[in-house]
């Protein structure tokens, strides 16, 4: 008996009966043994004594928003080695595949990041005995037009109405924004944009009231998850001290994004809490710069202008000269610097660990570029997975709730006394950290909402 092998091209649409996906583009690949399919929130659980696991897939190239929710036994767990050269373990589960008019059973690595833009990687094992490349052709065994995709994809209403959620924040283009309302709306909340510009306030003790351009009240919001960027701190916290004031949930609140704005405050709260740091000094008279090189341990040392972000504002001094020059021209400018000793050893790395609701939900390793020392995205830094210390996530929480943050980016340095603490953010971005983890940290921040409030989804159990 022959068997009769079909003619696919580069890329394929395939269906998952089994996981209810109707159609997933796959890029074909028999340069690559296995097959692998882009999963979010992958949690293995016990059914019948049978390890399950269960995993969303975005089925749909450049969509977050279209989500399948996902379950499959546990076939199998392999190491794969990541492209930053650390191996993790993968989920590999097994299941029926359609493609054209064949089915068979394949088996399917969950990877946690997308395959050069596809949510699906075809791989020869998969393909043994069913299908031949061509790799000049594209879809040669069927194709879908965008209607008959959205078709297939009808959003799902939830049934349930959700809460109105505010994103107070300024830039709605921003990823971090953009993802908080995408990530909201997946869990069918009313999210709404408020520009902290086109917003005031009505100051009455009995009665307060936030106002919308063109003088709509803010009335109805359930919670607020305040993304303050630095130069709005001031009247960023006002409002969201309003809104906590009209007892509005506040996902981080006022009092705590304000402590943490100012770094040398922060720095004491942290050594309350006996979280160590760098040996920092800071000093306001110009008179003692020399013993403020000393008491930092002399050059080299780092330089920091409190006001910085980003990376922009902190200096490294090589030699005693120029950490003089660097803080006297800093004082002369009447800026206010703090001064640390230079963690050599971390090599320009440093951890971010993002805190939400007490938990560490997803950590990267930011790199330095060549020839840089700190380790900003923003400086040309470069983001990987690690899975930090367990000394280092009770750091990142303890750190977190010092501070008073329900939601932080907590910024770790290895030294060769330990984790140290450099500083903790209140709006930590999302870009680095979803794009290296494939976690969804927006939709865990909703998740907290939810729990707050005792909100509960019908999709939960
Ligand atoms: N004491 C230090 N020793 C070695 N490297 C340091 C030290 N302090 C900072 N760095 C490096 O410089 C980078 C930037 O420093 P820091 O995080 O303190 O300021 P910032 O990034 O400008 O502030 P923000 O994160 O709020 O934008 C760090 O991520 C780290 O890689
Ligand atoms: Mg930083
Ligand atoms: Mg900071």
């Amino acid at each position: 008996m022959t068997i009769e092998k079909n003619l696919c091209g580069a890329e394929e649409w395939c269906k998952f009966p089994q996981l209810a996906i109707p159609a997933i583009k796959a890029r074909v690949d028999s340069g690559a043994k296995t097959s692998a399919i882009h999963a979010l929130n992958i949690q293995p659980f016990q059914r019948d004594g049978v390890s399950w696991v269960r995993f969303d897939v975005c089925p749909l190239q450049d969509n977050r928003k279209t989500l399948v929710n996902c379950e499959a036994p546990i076939f199998d767990r392999r190491s794969v080695k990541s492209s930053s050269g650390s191996s993790e373990k993968r989920y590999v589960i097994k299941t029926s595949i359609a493609i054209g008019d064949q089915s068979w059973d394949v088996e399917l690595t969950l990877a946690n990041r997308d395959a050069m833009g596809y949510r699906m990687l075809l791989g020869r094992e998969a393909m043994s005995g069913k299908l031949i490349v061509d790799p000049d052709q594209s879809f040669a065994l069927g194709n879908y037009s965008q209607e008959q995709l959205s078709e297939l994809y009808v959003p799902r209403k939830s049934p349930k109405k959700g809460m109105k959620i505010g994103v107070l924040a300024s830039n709605p283009n921003l990823y971090s924004n953009r993802r908080i309302i995408e990530a909201g709306e997946e869990r069918g909340h009313e999210m709404v944009f408020l520009n902290i510009k086109h917003c005031y306030m009505k100051m009455d003790a009995g009665n307060p009231e936030v106002h919308y351009r063109g003088g709509k009240v803010l009335n109805d919001l359930n919670a607020v998850i305040p993304r303050i960027r630095p130069s709005m701190t001031f009247y960023g916290c006002a409002l969201t001290r309003q809104f906590e004031s009209m007892g509005v949930f506040c996902l981080n609140t006022a009092e705590a994004i304000t402590q943490s704005r100012d770094k040398l405050h922060s720095l004491q709260l942290l050594f309350e809490s006996k979280i160590d740091i760098p040996i920092t000094g800071f000093a306001n008279s110009p008179l003692e710069t020399d013993d403020l090189i000393d008491m930092v341990g002399g050059a080299p040392l780092i330089i920091k202008l409190l006001e910085g972000t980003q990376g922009r504002g902190v200096v490294l001094a090589e030699t005693k000269k120029a950490a003089e020059s660097v803080i006297n021209a800093f004082k002369s400018l009447k800026a206010d610097i703090l001064v640390q000793e230079f963690i050599k050893e971390a090599n320009g790395k440093d951890i971010r660990c993002f805190v939400v609701d007490g938990k560490v939900v997803a950590s990267i390793q930011r790199e330095a570029e060549p020839g840089e020392f700190r380790a900003n995205i923003h400086q040309g830094g470069t983001a990987s997975l690690i899975s930090p210390t367990a000394d280092e996530k009770k750091i990142a929480i303890k750190a977190a709730k010092s501070m008073g943050l329900q939601v932080a980016g907590v910024d770790i340095i290895r030294s060769a006394k330990g984790p140290l603490l450099l500083e903790v953010n209140s709006s930590p971005g999302l870009e680095g950290i979803e794009g290296a983890t494939g976690k969804d940290v927006a939709g865990l921040m909703i998740q907290a909402i939810e729990k707050k409030l005792k909100w509960k989804t019908d999709a939960s159990e």
